[in-house]
């Protein structure tokens, strides 16, 4: 094994089988550390199911393996405690409670629950930071549940920044957001991936075009195209997973 694939995120050979159909179907994917992969594919291409395997959450075969360490086989908790970190397509924030008092949960930083209900003036510096990041510091006495939606998003986000997770899963991260919020997010990407290795599945192909580094197009539980956005939308194969005719422009990929 390379030592970068040891380093990144290496699947081989990954497939998933609901009842006799192959969701994943023998998939090896390498993402580097530092990349910012885009998964994209049509409507149950098997792109949530991969995400699944390689947090534990559904059953696999073959290898997912992050920093050397092999994933599959491993529960759920014990793959978080690797490093690996992962967004919903729904934020899965604590509503009820702070911008602050969520990051403290997610740090799991050793107080007690009436320590973190209570407001107070230092903060760990992890937490510091990861507010910093996401844009939030200025929020942190908020409830969360009074944010905007992109704004719920990055809380997540910053949930996953403060347990350290070093490769970020992220579900369709920009889904319901607005313009300006999609590009702080296509920023806070850029941000990350500096420290961290980024994966997200996306069907917005504006947001792609501007933000991923390099791309894997799923079909039919598969992988179809790899490459960058350009590679993939100038890809025969592609255009006609999405449009069913080559040559045609690749961007109505995702709108459907
Ligand atoms: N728990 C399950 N049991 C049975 N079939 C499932 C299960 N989860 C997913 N599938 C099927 O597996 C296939 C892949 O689904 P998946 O959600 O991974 O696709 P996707 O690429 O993420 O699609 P979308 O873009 O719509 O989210 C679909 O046909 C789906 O119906």
């Amino acid at each position: 094994m390379s030592t970068e694939s040891a380093a990144g995120l290496r699947i081989r050979d990954l497939r998933v089988v609901f009842d006799g159909f192959a969701a994943v179907d023998g998939v090896d994917i390498d993402v580097p550390p530092g990349d910012v992969r885009f998964i994209i594919g049509p409507n149950g291409a098997g792109k949530t199911t991969l995400v699944d395997a390689v947090t534990g959450l559904v059953k696999a075969s073959g290898s997912a393996s992050f920093g050397g360490q092999e994933l599959l086989g491993r529960k759920v908790h014990h793959i978080n405690r690797l490093g690996i970190g992962r967004t919903f397509q729904t934020a899965t924030v604590f509503e009820e409670l702070t911008v602050l008092q969520n990051l403290d949960i997610a740090a799991g930083t050793g107080r007690g629950p009436l320590t973190m209900l209570r407001r107070r003036k230092s903060v760990p510096e992890g937490v510091a930071q990861a507010m910093e990041a996401i844009g939030l510091a200025t929020a942190r006495n908020k409830l969360a549940g009074t944010l905007a939606h992109g704004q719920k998003q990055w809380l997540e986000i910053g949930m996953l920044l403060v347990q350290d997770a070093k490769l970020l899963l992220l579900d369709e991260p920009v889904a319901g957001m607005s313009h300006d919020e999609r590009e702080t997010t296509g920023e806070l990407l850029g941000l990350l991936s500096k420290e961290r290795t980024v994966v997200v599945i996306e069907h917005d192909m504006d947001f792609l075009r501007r933000f991923a580094r390099t791309v894997t197009v799923m079909h039919a539980g598969r992988k179809l195209s790899e490459g960058s956005v350009a590679q993939v939308q100038a890809d025969p194969k592609v255009q006609e997973v999405y449009l069913g005719h080559a040559g045609a422009s690749a961007a109505a990929v995702g709108e459907a």
